[in-house]
């Protein structure tokens, strides 16, 4: 909260870069901003760090900002499950890509409890030398059979609570309603109407929104 109000008034010269090499994300992110903040992406895959999510999504926006010089949006996404206390966590890429969704949902056959957690850390710095501001946006569910399109990540396999639908199934809207993506980037999106950044970009101010 400190940094947010010592950052009331900044003015910032660049549209804020969300910087992902998963184009999903960006797809979603870009949708769920729409014309709230001056917004640009750019594709580069952050090292894939380990340790606490805010840790990690603090450290991959010191990174982005390095090489950006200017201001930026990270993310980080962990699959909580909460039979095996909170793995596979923020080595789910992995586990995605050796095991798949049915390696996973394999790995809770010996537990009754399938529920688990989506767990999105934001960060955002205004540049190179600005401490990150972390946001963390959680969606509680469980593990499930995979069902629906399989075009992002384990979205197959994870049915939020309180729907009988996956992710994976579920209209994009609605998904993009009660993600954990989706909370994160609401609390950011309130930051940034506390903060009162004043954006004054080169480039035609509201045609770049
Ligand atoms: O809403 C989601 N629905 C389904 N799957 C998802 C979602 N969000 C992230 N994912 C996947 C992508 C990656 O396998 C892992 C997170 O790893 P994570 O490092 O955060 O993502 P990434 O490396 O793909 O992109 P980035 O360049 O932003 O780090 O979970
Ligand atoms: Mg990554």
């Amino acid at each position: 909260m400190a940094a947010a109000k010592a950052a009331s008034g900044v003015v910032v010269s660049r549209p804020v870069t969300f910087v992902t090499g998963n184009a999903k994300k960006l797809e979603e992110v870009r949708t769920i901003l729409g014309q709230s903040i001056p917004f640009q992406s750019l594709k580069i895959d952050l090292p894939e760090l380990q340790g606490e999510p805010d840790e990690i999504s603090k450290e991959k926006a010191r990174l982005a900002a390095a090489e950006v010089k200017g201001p930026v949006l990270v993310e980080d996404t962990c699959l909580c499950f909460n039979a095996l206390k909170g793995l596979p966590g923020n080595c789910l890429k992995w586990f995605l890509q050796k095991i798949g969704h049915e390696g996973l949902n394999n790995l809770l056959m010996a537990y009754e409890d399938k529920s688990a957690y989506a767990l999105c850390a934001l960060s955002f710095a205004l540049g190179p030398d600005a401490e990150p501001i972390t946001f963390l946006g959680k969606t509680m569910g469980k593990i499930v059979a995979a069902r629906g399109p399989n075009d992002f990540g384990w979205d197959p396999i994870f049915e939020p609570d309180g729907y009988d639908q996956t992710y994976a199934e579920m209209p994009k809207d609605e998904k993009n309603k009660i993600s954990h993506r989706s909370k994160a980037l609401d609390l950011v999106k309130s930051h940034f109407v506390e903060a009162e950044y004043i954006f004054e970009t080169n480039d035609s101010k509201k045609s770049e929104l």
